[in-house]
């Protein structure tokens, strides 16, 4: 597969569970060689890049339950801060201040003393977000972001999304939900077992018989009109015999 993130873009990968979506994510990053290909950040091969470089552009959010702290989520944020700190370098009053900024953007104000392994898995998960934030990454990558958030704050996520891309920010996530990709209006690159992906805007890409085709399963995609009169998309599995 070949595709460029240019500056601004969101990009949302979708395909079923194994198919190699957190080995693409790990591989971009270049936490994993690549078989076969080159992956370029800043037009140079990103294996022959620092990594402190690559974690001053790139910013990773992990799938869930990949991290213990026995931190508090103040300093669990500021690690986030470290690839802008020289070695010996102690976070300063702006590094302070990015960490404030995002626990108010975050709307996790509140969290801010409790320890991070002692939150829930949605809270975890928001605080982890928000210690990529604070990287202030040019590009950003998020493993199923939103898996363990309830439906405000799944939205408060995606809106920030929208407004990292509006900033210049390119966002790559992975996500089990269509409908995530309709409501965002992303590029999609959807996965199959034994195929080629596909890329293409998520109302080309993401059709019943493609997302059927991925996932094994019949799903409708389901059109209605909102107030505004704009058109929104949204999937429903069905059950079948
Ligand atoms: N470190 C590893 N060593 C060997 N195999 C691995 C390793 N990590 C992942 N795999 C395998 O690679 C395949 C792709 O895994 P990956 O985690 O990339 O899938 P995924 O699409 O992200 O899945 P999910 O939607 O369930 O998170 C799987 O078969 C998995 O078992």
């Amino acid at each position: 597969m070949n595709f460029t993130v240019t500056s601004g873009e969101v990009i949302s990968l979708l395909g079923p569970n194994g198919v190699g979506k957190t080995t693409l994510l790990r591989t971009i990053m270049g936490f994993l060689k690549p078989l076969n290909g080159i992956v370029s950040l800043d037009d140079r091969n990103i294996l022959s890049l620092p990594r402190k470089y690559i974690a001053s552009r790139i910013g990773y959010v992990p799938q869930i339950n990949q991290h213990s702290f026995s931190l508090s989520v103040e300093d669990v944020i500021i690690l986030g801060r470290l690839s802008h700190l020289g070695i010996f370098a102690h976070p300063g009053y702006k590094d302070m201040q990015i960490a404030e900024e995002t626990l108010k953007v975050l709307n996790i104000e509140s969290l801010r003393h409790k320890i991070f392994n002692n939150l829930s898995g949605g809270e975890q998960q928001i605080v982890m977000i928000a210690r990529a934030l604070v990287q202030k990454p040019m590009f950003l990558i998020m493993d199923e972001p939103t898996s363990n958030l309830d439906f405000g704050n799944q939205i408060r996520i995606l809106k920030i999304i929208k407004h990292l891309a509006k900033c210049g920010i390119s966002v790559l996530f992975t996500t089990h939900l269509p409908d995530q990709a309709f409501l965002c209006e992303v590029k999609v690159i959807l996965f199959y077992k034994n195929a080629e992906p596909e890329i293409g805007k998520a109302a080309d890409v993401l059709t019943e018989h493609n997302l059927q085709r991925a996932y094994g399963a019949a799903i409708k995609v389901i059109t209605q009109k909102n107030d505004d009169g704009s058109i929104l998309k949204t999937c429903v599995p069905m059950m079948g015999e």
